[in-house]
């Protein structure tokens, strides 16, 4: 299973803005031209060099950035997204046709990725109050569910997780990864709808998580946080993904005018190789 390299020895050297971003458009012309965005080696090492290009540290300012370079960038967090699912279902339906899927989840080649952002994630929660909660939502789970089975695993062993996700075809084969493990299926559901669809059952978690991929642009974003805080509970938490810097060429930001009526209780940047940065959002009691 070629896999990209998750890279850990960032550079600390800053590049400047523009060298950085001339490599980056390039990067993206050779992106644009693959036939397909399935894993293989090609798509890996142009996904690994973005990857590592894009953690350097940067004072990129993606809002002052030209138009020419904005659209380059809506292109780039489209195909990218679009390689992370490829290789999200690839990698699920490879691991389960094994024996014991759940056995295997740590071989996916983010994983450690998913288990520094997933403890980041729950230090943030617990620093904020958010003790071990009941119930909890993802959406956008994926057909890799890992930020849920790292959560339910390592930080929340007794909480129970809905993830919902617009694509039937990755609920499928992540039902079939934690199915291996009866105890954690017992509390890990998966749910085919999209987040826009649900409503009043927003209610009844305590947190909810946004995934970085749902809601590609910053109108999509914007629609899916009013949707979610109409029908969350109140005092609930919204715990969302962004990006900052050269990052933002990886995933949308969301930013602080976009959190209308929250109460914002943290945003965090991280500048290790975690790429997401974390927003923790409130729904203020009436
Ligand atoms: C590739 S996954 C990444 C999440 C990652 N597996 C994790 O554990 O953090 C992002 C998922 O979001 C889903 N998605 C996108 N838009 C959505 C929407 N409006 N409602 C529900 N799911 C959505 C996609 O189908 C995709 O499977």
């Amino acid at each position: 299973m070629a896999a990209f390299q998750s890279i850990n020895n960032i550079e600390t050297q800053q590049i400047p803005p523009e060298l950085l971003i001339s490599q980056i458009m390039q990067l993206h012309a050779s992106i644009s031209k693959l036939e397909s965005l399935r894993p293989c080696k090609q798509v890996n090492s142009h996904f690994t060099h973005l990857v590592k290009l894009c953690t350097l540290p940067s004072t990129i300012d993606i809002e002052a950035l030209p138009k020419e370079v904005q659209d380059m960038r809506d292109s780039l967090i489209n195909l990218s997204g679009h390689a992370e699912g490829l290789l999200e279902l690839e990698f699920s339906t490879f691991i389960s046709l094994t024996p014991e899927p759940m056995k295997n989840v740590t071989l996916f080649p983010y994983y450690g990725n998913y288990v520094k952002l997933a403890n980041m994630e729950s230090k943030i929660l617990k620093e904020n109050g958010v003790l071990s909660p009941k119930k909890v939502a993802f959406v956008g789970s994926g057909p890799m569910p890992l930020t849920s089975i790292v959560m339910a695993t390592h930080h929340m062993e007794s909480t129970h997780f809905d993830n919902f996700d617009i694509d039937e075809k990755a609920n499928e084969v992540a039902r079939k990864i934690v199915a291996s493990d009866s105890a954690l299926e017992k509390r890990m559901k998966f749910e085919t709808q999209d987040v826009m669809e649900v409503r009043e059952r927003l209610g009844q978690y305590d947190c909810i998580f946004l995934a970085a991929l749902v809601g590609m642009s910053r109108e999509a974003k914007v629609k899916i946080l009013g949707h979610i805080r109409k029908y969350m509970k109140e005092g609930g938490t919204l715990l969302v993904r962004s990006a900052k810097g050269a990052r933002a060429f990886l995933y949308p930001i969301v930013e602080e005018r976009d959190m209308v009526n929250f109460e914002v209780l943290t945003i965090f940047h991280p500048t290790n190789d975690v790429i997401n940065s974390v927003v923790l959002l409130r729904k203020p009691k009436a």
